[in-house]
């Protein structure tokens, strides 16, 4: 029996072949509605609720991320979909990036390379001091699987780690329950939530101005869980020190007042996208599709489809 299989964004040549053994795939400009049984997406489009309604016999939709705010659970589990993802296995690369742009935000990495390729070094001599990352305390803002594995990657330079999530765990960090509390006893905030409505703008001016002027934002999660207006109000003002954002409102549109500030390093959405780890990611994408040709279920399903 052939199967159909909606691809909507891009996937692996690795994807396609282990996809193309089971299933006919169809891109978002041609294809059946009712025909549709199971859909591959991204963080990033998610499916929409139109599409989703108009697949009639839809039963799974495997998502090619960890993050799914784009994609109406809540309507795919009243309608017995099944919803899978790929937790776990970016943990690591997402960390990397986090600690990449703070790195980047404290060594001011772009300003001194700028500095060299400009010919200033030999003009004008040695460039501004930086700032040392050594001993600073970070709070990190959702300490799930990737939060946990960015403390674990700030131990080498001494970070008192502190922590903003829905409760308290069982972590050796300082739990605080509000988010502008802690930014305020911040030199540095991670923010590694999911995004979707509960997340919405909860950094927002008051969190900014608690971070304050030594500060440093870094948005590593969703550019919805950041006011973005209230941001670049901070850091033109100089309320706010520095930002390193990998994630934006409107992605890929990045406002040109992020792009113009100095004190901002700027990524397109790139933290887990290394050769490696988008094979980790896209084998569990596959995975979880041809596991539900052989017996229904799904290897990775998110939380509120792990009953379905
Ligand atoms: N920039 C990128 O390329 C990537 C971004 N992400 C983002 O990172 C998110 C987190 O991924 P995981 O760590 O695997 O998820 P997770 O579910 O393991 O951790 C999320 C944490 O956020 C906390 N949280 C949830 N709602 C909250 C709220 N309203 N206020 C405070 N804390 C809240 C939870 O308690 C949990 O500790 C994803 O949902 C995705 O949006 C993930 C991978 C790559
Ligand atoms: O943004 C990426 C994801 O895996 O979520």
């Amino acid at each position: 029996m052939t199967h159909h299989l909606l691809q909507i964004g891009g996937i692996t040549p690795d994807m396609r072949e282990r996809l193309e053994a089971a299933f006919t795939i169809y891109q978002l400009d041609d294809f059946d509605p009712t025909a549709i049984t199971h859909v591959i997406t991204n963080g990033h489009d998610g499916v929409n609720p139109e599409l989703m309604t108009s697949l009639i016999n839809l039963k799974v939709i495997s998502g090619y991320g960890v993050g799914y705010d784009a994609i109406d659970v809540t309507e795919a589990v009243r309608r017995n979909i099944l919803v899978a993802h790929t937790p776990n296995v970016l943990n690591q690369e997402v960390a990397t990036t986090a600690l990449l742009l703070l790195l980047a935000c404290y060594r001011e990495l772009l300003r001194d390379d700028a500095y060299v390729r400009s010919g200033d070094w030999q003009a004008k001599g040695n460039a501004p001091l930086t700032r040392s990352m050594d001993k600073q305390t970070v709070g990190i803002l959702g300490l799930g699987r990737i939060g946990q594995a960015i403390a674990n990657k700030l131990a080498p330079w001494d970070a008192t780690v502190v922590y903003h999530s829905r409760r308290k765990k069982d972590v050796p960090y300082r739990y605080f329950d509000n988010l502008t509390e802690m930014a305020r006893a911040c030199d540095a905030l991670i923010c590694i939530t999911p995004g979707g409505p509960s997340t919405h703008k909860i950094v927002n001016a008051e969190v900014l101005e608690a971070l304050g002027p030594h500060g440093t934002l870094i948005n590593v999660s969703r550019g919805s869980v950041v006011d973005e207006a209230a941001l670049i109000a901070a850091l033109t003002s100089g309320k706010l020190g520095w930002a390193g954002l990998d994630v934006f409102e409107a992605e890929p549109v990045v406002p040109q007042a992020l792009r113009d500030l100095p004190n901002t390093v700027l990524l397109p959405h790139v933290g887990s996208a290394t050769v490696e780890t988008r094979a980790a990611m896209g084998a569990l994408t596959v995975d979880n599709l041809l596991q539900h040709l052989k017996d229904g279920t799904v290897m990775t399903p998110v939380p509120e489809c792990a009953d379905l």
